[in-house]
């Protein structure tokens, strides 16, 4: 079974119920659409899919096989099938690192050689279009459209089978939106990847989710809807 799935994860932030026993799955090859109320928990279901926040209740299953939750730690190879793309390319950056250390850093985690590393950034490079000069500035000298690009060359570094890109184009340009768009859509045609893609822009989950998930703000009297359109 090919899939990145949450099942029945639920999350709290102090008395603040986010997520209560949500379910739902990114089929290999499959994009789907995530959208909702802001505040409705949809950045907190990226991070557990990520891996990079714990769920209170529930867990995440890849390909078939659970990967979190009680008694299971994160097997390093999981990471590395998952990308993720957020919404602020500043947020997700240090500022003191330059571009092409920033592409680096998944493959330096995973030991990769540094020749293997220097040929793996250039590539990526050319993919998502920065040039040579771009790479050896630091994310103060360029511009936010650039460091999204830079960033998206990061989460693809490993070629992930699964992306998760929680508004990753809201803040750019429309010429650098669909830039973005169009190498996540090759990308994803090549290798059959399954996205996520949290998105308030209606038409824009219309033209490229295959379905589209609505998340309902938590209330305490409700459980969580997560109702597919
Ligand atoms: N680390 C945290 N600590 C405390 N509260 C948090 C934390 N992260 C998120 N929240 C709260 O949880 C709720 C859900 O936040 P989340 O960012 O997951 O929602 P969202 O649907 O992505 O919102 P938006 O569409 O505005 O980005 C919000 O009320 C937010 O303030």
């Amino acid at each position: 079974m090919s899939e990145l799935a949450a099942h029945g994860v639920s999350v709290a932030y102090g008395r603040q119920r986010v997520l209560d026993q949500l379910s739902l799955h990114i089929g290999a090859g499959e994009t789907v659409g995530l959208r909702g109320a802001s505040g409705g928990g949809k950045s907190t279901l990226v991070r557990v899919l990520a891996l990079v926040q714990a769920a209170d209740a529930g867990h995440v299953s890849l390909d078939g096989v659970r990967i979190t939750g009680a008694r299971h730690h994160v097997p390093a190879a999981a990471r590395t099938r998952i990308g993720v793309l957020f919404q602020s390319p500043r947020g997700a950056t240090d500022p003191r690192l330059r571009l092409d250390d920033i592409v680096a850093e998944p493959l330096r985690a995973t030991g990769y050689p540094d020749a293997a590393v220097r040929e793996r950034v250039s590539e990526l490079a050319d993919l998502v279009g920065l040039t040579p000069d771009l790479l050896i500035r630091r994310p103060h000298a360029i511009s936010d459209g650039q460091l999204q690009r830079a960033c998206l060359a990061r989460a693809l570094a490993h070629r992930p089978g699964y992306l998760l890109c929680d508004e990753a184009t809201a803040m750019l340009d429309a010429s650098t939106q669909a830039h973005v768009a169009r190498v996540l859509t090759d990308y994803q045609l090549e290798s059959g990847a399954g996205i996520l893609v949290v998105s308030h822009d209606q038409p824009l989950l219309t033209r490229w989710a295959d379905r589209v998930i609505d998340l309902q703000p938590q209330t305490h009297e409700h459980r969580h809807a997560a109702t597919s359109v």
